[in-house]
């Protein structure tokens, strides 16, 4: 009657914090993160005939985790997220592939009296640095890292015109208005033979996170944006040049909407067009702009 088309398991959100303890100077050095695991293989008479001989429990998984965090580097996640799959494919014969994504939270070092102070953090923003590693028996390893959750706003420096215009078409053109957005970006790296390959590039993983960071946050403030659009191409554009062994930028870009609101009701009291200073900044709709930039002649198969 039916069949099992396709399967995979594990643990989300086990959460994770490691600290790094300098013997010397006694700075410290910490990292929280939550990480998923689901498997792959051949598992299928788990479903289909209640037989648990092949699960790798995902407690066990979880313990893993654990582990291998204990006894590796968990920085820069992407390494990590190459150990843990690595480490799941080559233990288990019958484990073909494992899917790790791991998100990392910020913990920035407080500045007291005007020094890095050596054990003490703060959570600046929501701002989350992604990875997601797939390693898969025979084919390598493939990473998509990425940024989520970093919100930033312009209060001018944005315009949107010569747009559409028909009977369905209400909005006016603007040349001037407020531009914000939640980011959520991503970079996929070229495929990786094998776990020494990833550990061969390692400095890249944070080179590039910052480039994409940067290249951001400064294109975004910089540029006079015709559109999002456009201003998220040239954002792409900018990463696949700064990061070498990437393959493929996309951005996933909410407009968030700060509508003008007419007060003339009242007294005539003057706040629209460049009189506007009070907003309304709107939950929903929201825009939803996404792309994915890949190199001339490089096809886009993901
Ligand atoms: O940058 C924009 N792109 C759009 O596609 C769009 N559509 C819209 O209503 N406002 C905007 N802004």
């Amino acid at each position: 009657m039916s069949e099992l088309s396709y399967a995979r398991y594990g643990k989300d959100n086990v959460r994770l914090y490691k600290v790094h303890k300098d013997q010397e100077t006694g700075v410290q050095s910490v990292t929280e993160m939550t990480v998923c695991s689901l498997l792959e293989g051949d598992i299928d008479e788990s479903y289909t005939a209640a037989d648990n001989s092949p699960i790798v429990a995902t407690d066990t998984q979880k313990q893993t985790v654990y582990i291998l965090a204990k006894q590796n580097p968990v920085t820069p996640p992407e390494l990590f997220a190459s150990i843990l799959g690595n480490h799941f494919i080559s233990s288990y014969k019958h484990i073909h592939a494992a899917h790790i994504k791991i998100t990392v939270h910020r913990w920035t070092r407080m500045t007291v009296e005007g020094k890095p102070h050596p054990h003490s953090f703060m959570r600046d923003g929501a701002e989350t640095r992604v990875v997601e590693a797939v390693a898969r028996e025979g084919e390598g390893i493939s990473i998509r890292s990425g940024i989520n959750g970093l919100l930033v706003l312009k209060s001018t420096g944005s315009a949107f015109y010569g747009f559409q215009r028909d009977e369905y078409t209400k909005l006016p053109e603007t040349w001037d208005r407020i531009l914000s957005t939640e980011v959520e970006c991503g970079w996929h790296w070229k495929k990786f033979a094998s776990l020494e390959d990833v550990r061969s590039v390692v400095p890249k993983f944070d080179t590039a996170w910052e480039a994409a960071r940067t290249i951001t946050l400064e294109t975004f403030a910089k540029e006079n944006s015709p559109s999002v659009q456009n201003t998220m191409y040239k954002m792409c554009d900018q990463i696949l040049a700064a990061a070498p062994l990437t393959e493929a930028v996309e951005y996933s870009l909410p407009n968030k909407h700060y509508f003008e609101i007419d007060l003339s009701w009242h007294k005539g009291l003057k706040n629209t067009g460049k009189d506007a200073e009070v907003f309304a900044p709107q939950s929903d709709p929201n825009g939803l702009i996404q792309c994915t930039v890949t190199r001339k002649g490089k096809s886009a198969k993901l």
